[in-house]
């Protein structure tokens, strides 16, 4: 389980994340959404300890951040570009004391053929750059498997992707949550992604989590007028 205890973020004396408290059970799929710009991001970069460091944390969060990963929105972006993935996922494993390369080997193959490459030398053997975004993405995932968090955080893992890889992403993040018992923090914009995949739902306006709780209850019976509007747009 996660807590996070009365927890804000500033940045110089402005409260930016505001005073959140919340519990995220072990096996949740939990997603944030809400407006633009209303602290999902920070808060998830709250929870891994990740902030920016002119941002300043109050409060108490409970939460081993040993045991967590993060899958960013831009995936070109969130692995080394010029550097082959062959040699990034082996220096991966490499840091986490993996010394055998053959064992790392056969543990970067078989998740790569998991997570859906069926030719996995070729992949191996590319850069990220030299890979579509949705292959990419598939690759960036696979790495942050490798370490076999318990807890995976992704953030708007879809946005940069077009219809039919966003739809290829989102069956394996469902494949990750329903086989490998992870709990799944998914921050979106996308309430149907909310209402088809999440367990519970965290509601963010304006720096604060202003609704949560089970994805059903809220959204069968909001108590947030922000919350009512956003059911609405998706109906
Ligand atoms: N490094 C930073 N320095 C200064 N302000 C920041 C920084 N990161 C975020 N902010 C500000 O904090 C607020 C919350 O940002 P955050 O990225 O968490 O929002 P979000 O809900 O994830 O938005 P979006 O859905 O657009 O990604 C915004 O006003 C943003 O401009």
């Amino acid at each position: 389980m996660i807590e996070l205890i009365d927890c804000s973020a500033f940045l110089k004396n402005q409260e930016i994340v505001k005073g959140i408290s919340l519990k995220i059970p072990k096996g949740a799929f939990f997603t944030i959404i809400g407006e633009s710009g209303g602290g999902k991001t920070l808060l998830s970069r709250m929870i891994l300890n990740l902030l920016p460091a002119n941002f300043r944390v109050t409060g108490k969060i409970k939460a081993d951040r040993e045991k967590m990963d993060l899958v960013l929105q831009d995936p070109i972006g969130s692995m080394q570009r010029n550097i082959p993935i062959r040699t990034q996922l082996h220096q991966l494993l490499k840091s986490k004391g993996i010394e055998n390369k053959e064992v790392r080997q056969v543990r970067i193959e078989q998740l790569l053929k998991w997570v859906g490459f069926d030719s996995v030398d070729s992949i191996l053997d590319k850069r990220t750059f030299e890979l579509s975004g949705g292959m990419c993405q598939r690759v960036a995932i696979a790495s942050a498997l490798l370490t076999e968090p318990e807890i995976l955080i992704v953030d708007e893992p879809t946005s940069a992707l077009d219809e039919v890889s966003q739809k290829m992403i989102l069956a394996l993040l469902w494949k990750i949550y329903q086989e490998k018992n992870l709990t799944i923090i998914f921050i979106t914009h996308d309430l149907t992604i909310v209402k088809e995949f999440s367990t519970h739902v965290g509601i963010m306006k304006d720096g604060q989590l202003i609704e949560v709780g089970e994805t059903q209850q809220v959204i069968s019976n909001p108590s947030e007028k922000y919350t009512k509007e956003l059911i609405q747009i998706f109906e």
